[in-house]
C-alpha cells in the first residue's frame, strides 16, 4: 500500500462565467488547473501561493464542497472522485477555516459547536456527549468552564481552538487547514501553529496546510508546494524551497517574509537581486499572455519546478 495518505493527480476545477441576455457560460475561471499533490502519512504539506492563486479551491475539492472538472482525488488509497462529480464529504477528513470569526456560528455554544460532527456520526447519550467535548476541550486547552459559553466570549486564538476541537473530533485522519492562523494578530499566530503540530504529532494527523506566507509553513510542513495561477510551479521538501528556491515566484515568497534577523535580512535583498535580474529573462516566458505555465520538472527527489530553467 502506498504511504500516501492523499494523492491528487491532475486536479482541475475550472468554474463557468456566465452572461448575455441568456446568462449563457461566457467562459471558465480556471481557479485551478493541473494540480498533482501528494502528501505521506503523518506529514503536514504546506501549500503557499497569493490570494486567488486557487489553495482554497483545491482544498474544498478534497473536501467535497467542490465539483472537479477533471483529475482523480485518492484518499487511503480508494478512489474518493471523478470528473465531473462532487465527492461526499468523508468523516475522516475535516477542515479548519481561516476566520475563527466568521467560521463559527455566533448563536450556538461552544458545546453544540464542538458536539455537532458527533452528534451527525455517532450515537452519544447526552451526558457522553458532554464528556467527549470536555475532553476535547482540555485538549485544545481550553477551561471546562468554556462549555456553554458564546464564541464571542472568546480571543481570536481561542476561537481557533474551537474549529480545532470541532474538526478532531471524530478523530480524523486528514486536517485540511486553510490559512488558520491569518486572521489572528501576529503575537498569537506562533501560539496557535505551535498548538497545531503538537496536535498533529499526538494525533499522527496528516495535514494540508494552506497559507499566502511561507514563513508561516517553514517550521510546520515537510513538504511544500507553491502555487500561482491555479497552478504549481514549485514543489520540494521544506530545506529544498528556501534552500534552493528555483522559481521566480518562490524566490518572490521567500523575499517578502519579514524578518528582523540580520543575516536573512541580506540574505533576502540578495534575493531580491536575483529576482529582479530573473525577472526580465524569465517572467515573459514563463507568464505568457494565457498565463500559461510548464509542467514540473525534477531538480532531485522531491525537488521539482515548472520553469524558469532556459538552456
Ligand atoms: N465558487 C466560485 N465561483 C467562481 N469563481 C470562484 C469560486 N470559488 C473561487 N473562485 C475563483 O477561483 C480563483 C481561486 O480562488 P481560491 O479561493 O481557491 O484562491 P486562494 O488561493 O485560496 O485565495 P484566498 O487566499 O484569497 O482564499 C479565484 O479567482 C476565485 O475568484
Amino acid at each position: 500500500m502506498s504511504n500516501n495518505l492523499l494523492e491528487i493527480n491532475d486536479l482541475k476545477v475550472h468554474f463557468p462565467i456566465k452572461g448575455g441576455f441568456f446568462n449563457t457560460v461566457k467562459d471558465h475561471v480556471r481557479a485551478v488547473d493541473g494540480v498533482s499533490i501528494a502528501i505521506p502519512r503523518g506529514t503536514t504539506y504546506g501549500l503557499v501561493g497569493e490570494s486567488g492563486s486557487g489553495k482554497t479551491t483545491t482544498g474544498k475539492a478534497v473536501m467535497g464542497l467542490n465539483q472537479i472538472t477533471d483529475g482523480e482525488i485518492y484518499f487511503q488509497g480508494e478512489k474518493l472522485s471523478g470528473k465531473g462529480k462532487k465527492i461526499g464529504i468523508h468523516r475522516d477528513i475535516q477542515m479548519i477555516f481561516q476566520d475563527p470569526y466568521s467560521s463559527l456560528n455566533v448563536r450556538k455554544r461552544v458545546f453544540d459547536i464542538v458536539a455537532e460532527p458527533l452528534k451527525n456520526y455517532e450515537k452519544l447519550s447526552k451526558d457522553a456527549l458532554v464528556e467527549e467535548v470536555l475532553r476535547l476541550l482540555e485538549r485544545v486547552g481550553l477551561p471546562a468552564g468554556s462549555l456553554y459559553k458564546f464564541p464571542h466570549e472568546f480571543s481570536g486564538g481561542q476561537r481557533q481552538r474551537i474549529g480545532v476541537a470541532r474538526a478532531i473530533a471524530l478523530n480524523p485522519k486528514l486536517i485540511i487547514a486553510d490559512e488558520p492562523v491569518s486572521a489572528l494578530d501576529v503575537s498569537v499566530q506562533a501560539q496557535v501553529l505551535n498548538f497545531m503540530q503538537e496536535i498533529q504529532q499526538e494525533m499522527d494527523l496528516t495535514m494540508l496546510f494552506i497559507a499566502h506566507d511561507l514563513g508561516v509553513v517553514r517550521h510546520m510542513c515537510q513538504h511544500i508546494g507553491i502555487m500561482y495561477q491555479g497552478r504549481l510551479v514549485e514543489e520540494g521538501t521544506a530545506d529544498e524551497i528556501f534552500n534552493n528556491p528555483q522559481h521566480l515566484y518562490t524566490k518572490r515568497l521567500i523575499a517578502a517574509i519579514p524578518d528582523t534577523n540580520v543575516d536573512k535580512v541580506e540574505r533576502n535583498m540578495q534575493l531580491r537581486r536575483q529576482i529582479k535580474e530573473e525577472y526580465d529573462r524569465h517572467f515573459n516566458e514563463y507568464l505568457d499572455d494565457e498565463g500559461r505555465v510548464f509542467p514540473l520538472k525534477a531538480i532531485s527527489g522531491t525537488h521539482k519546478v515548472a520553469l524558469p530553467v532556459k538552456g
